[in-house]
């Protein structure tokens, strides 16, 4: 399995178990994949831009392209709805480049079903201590925020086995490379 030229590649894994922070070095390391902009109707976070890390949309909006059939996959993740703007991944993996979703658990089942042949990679904390570690230490969210993110963690965390592929994020190094070898990019 590896990230072949149109080909579809989704990470997903609990809140905060550092998916965002693998895959922005991936993409560091291997600029030719492209990675899908998801919306959402979270409120944007300090430095997050619009188009950039995510379209902000009001749950309107958001529902109106849900009625047009304008998402690949969408769910609801702690009170905010996300969803992946079908369009782009389409052209991208027409057009032959290897294209990456980090999603949430529901996205990544609707996946499983519209595109049989996606590789599934599931992220995991080296324990749970640490999963709440990471989250409370990135400083992004409420406390109650947090909180339904760890309760939200522990029904993501039972779906592991569901996947092709689980990799701890233990040392970031190391999750790093067997990233890459996963995606077919190792040295
Ligand atoms: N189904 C789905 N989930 C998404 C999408 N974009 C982001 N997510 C997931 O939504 C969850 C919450 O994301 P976010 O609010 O950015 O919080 P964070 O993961 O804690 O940084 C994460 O599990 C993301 O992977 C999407 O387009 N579809
Ligand atoms: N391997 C790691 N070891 C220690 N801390 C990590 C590791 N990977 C990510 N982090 C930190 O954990 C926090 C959550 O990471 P983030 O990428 O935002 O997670 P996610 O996108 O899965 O919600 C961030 O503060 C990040 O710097």
């Amino acid at each position: 399995m590896s990230a072949l030229p149109g080909r579809l590649t989704l990470i997903t894994g609990p809140s905060g178990v550092g998916k965002g922070t693998l895959v922005q070095r991936l993409l560091l390391l291997h600029p030719e994949i492209w990675l899908s902009i998801s919306a959402t109707t979270r409120a944007p976070r300090a430095g997050e831009l619009d188009g950039q890390h995510y379209f902000f949309l009001t749950r309107d909006a958001f529902e109106g392209q849900v009625a047009e059939g304008g998402f690949l996959e969408w769910a609801e993740f702690a009170g905010n709805l996300y969803g992946t703007p079908r369009q782009p991944v389409q052209a991208q993996l027409a057009a032959g480049r290897p294209v990456l979703l980090e999603i949430e658990l529901e996205g990544a089942r609707q996946v499983r079903q519209s595109f049989a042949e996606a590789f599934q990679i599931f992220v995991e904390p080296p324990s749970f201590e640490e999963l709440e570690r990471r989250i409370r230490g990135r400083g992004t969210d409420s406390e109650e925020a947090i909180g339904r993110r760890l309760e939200r963690a522990k029904v993501e965390l039972a779906a592991a086995p569901e996947f092709d592929a689980v990799l701890v994020n233990g040392e970031l190094e190391l999750a790093l490379a067997e990233l890459e070898q996963l995606l077919g990019k190792g040295s």
